[in-house]
């Protein structure tokens, strides 16, 4: 694992949600994304070396509408860069931990992604990324 890449917030009013951040960050989001793969929108703000990403659910399946129906909005997952995200999926489920995907899939961002399950790690989702090169 490298750096933390973003951490992920869910939200349930996407506009609101990006405004409040705004002003909370006091900088713009560099880019708002749909990802229908994950039945998402998403914001991300660049603050110093990290970023936050906000994700709205744009339908009752999504993982996030899931997520804030239950607990409500607040933090959902926290992501990793990884170098060989292939690699690292090996060595993850070498020891143990319960992956999301088989595969890595097509996140936001420009990114291969794949979590792992909260439950593997004392109840916080992981995204691994790697940069698409
Ligand atoms: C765009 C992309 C990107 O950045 O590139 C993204 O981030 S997309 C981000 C959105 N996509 C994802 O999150 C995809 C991966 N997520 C999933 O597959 C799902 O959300 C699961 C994590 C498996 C949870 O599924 P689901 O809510 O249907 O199951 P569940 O309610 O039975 O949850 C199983 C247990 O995990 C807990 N749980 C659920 N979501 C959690 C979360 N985000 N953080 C910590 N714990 C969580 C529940 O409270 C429950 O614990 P108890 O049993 O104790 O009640
Ligand atoms: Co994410």
């Amino acid at each position: 694992m490298k750096n933390v890449e973003h951490i992920g917030i869910a939200v349930k009013n996407f506009s609101e949600a990006n405004a409040l951040y705004h002003k909370l960050l006091g900088v713009e989001p560099y880019k708002t994304e749909h990802v229908a793969s994950e039945g998402v929108n998403t914001s991300f703000f660049k603050v110093g070396g990290t970023k936050i990403e906000l994700l709205e659910g744009v339908n009752p399946e999504s993982a996030i509408s899931k997520f804030i129906e239950k607990r409500g909005e607040g933090i959902h997952h926290i992501a990793f860069e990884v170098e060989d995200i292939l690699a690292e999926m090996e060595r993850l489920k070498g020891e143990g931990f319960t992956l999301l995907n088989e595969q890595p899939k097509k996140g936001a961002d420009n990114k291969l992604v794949c979590f792992v399950h909260p439950k593997s790690a004392n109840g916080v989702l992981i995204e691994l990324t790697q940069e698409i090169r």
